[in-house]
């Protein structure tokens, strides 16, 4: 490794470390997600996304039309990760434990995780969950990512990353987040974020809390991507849990 990507990587994690995690924080349990602003350089982000055809980088590629997923394709890193990829998934997992424990709790779940991400993926390991899960994704135009939550197994940690690799409204337009948030009995909310080339992307796998007048209930969170209507979009996924296929 080059001793400037090193130096790029610290800056990295220094940017996670001095966030405002209180806010982050607050903003999780409001709304199921939270940014945290140029993460990544422009020179990180075109790296990676320079890595999408080094195909030994990769263990499994997915067409997407053809699960009925959207448009577009992704590839599943293999182990070892990127060191940008890999150190990113180690040094945020801790602080996002105590919002996970959090959410537990108060919906009464079963289970606390680790305090950390090494931790972690031996729970996943004695499930047989061993296969990397971080990815990066390709939309041309017309492409889209349909409405799911990522679950690879039993094992499961309920928040991920996005970031994404070009700047809107340059190198594509359209290609927004999106989620949606099923509250029981009532009509799905959409929320929509378009973050710039950077950005780290804090969101919900599956649910959040909300505080009713009973106490918590849980509201089930969906997130995809809306259709590209110009240029190509790449992101980077990073999701902690390991996977089994
Ligand atoms: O392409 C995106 O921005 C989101 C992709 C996605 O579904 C994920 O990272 O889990
Ligand atoms: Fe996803």
């Amino acid at each position: 490794m080059q001793p400037s990507e090193l130096t790029q990587i610290q800056t990295v994690i220094d940017k996670i470390q001095t966030a405002d995690w209180g806010d982050i924080t607050e903003q999780m349990h409001q709304q199921g997600f939270a940014l945290i602003e140029q993460v990544l350089s422009t020179e990180l982000c075109e790296m990676l996304q320079q890595t999408y055809s080094q195909t030994e980088l990769y263990r499994k590629t997915v067409e997407m039309q053809r699960y009925r997923f959207g448009q577009g394709e992704y590839k599943y890193f293999t182990y070892p990760l990127p060191n940008l990829v890999e150190r990113i998934r180690h040094e945020i997992y801790p602080y996002l434990v105590p919002i996970a424990n959090a959410w537990f709790r108060v919906l009464k779940l079963e289970g606390s995780f680790p305090s950390s991400h090494p931790e972690f993926l031996q729970q996943c390991h004695q499930q047989g969950q061993t296969l990397a899960t971080p990815l990066i994704l390709k939309y041309g135009q017309g492409g889209f990512n349909t409405l799911h939550q990522d679950l690879y197994g039993e094992v499961y940690f309920p928040i991920q990353l996005v970031i994404v690799l070009g700047q809107p409204n340059v190198d594509f337009s359209g290609g927004e987040l999106v989620f949606t948030q099923q509250t029981p009995r009532a009509q799905s909310k959409a929320m929509v974020m378009q973050p710039q080339q950077g950005d780290l992307l804090i969101f919900t796998t599956q649910f959040k809390p909300e505080k009713g007048s009973q106490g918590y209930y849980r509201v089930n969170i969906k997130h995809g991507v809306s259709p590209i209507h110009r240029g190509e979009r790449y992101s980077l996924g990073i999701i902690f849990h390991d996977a089994v296929s």
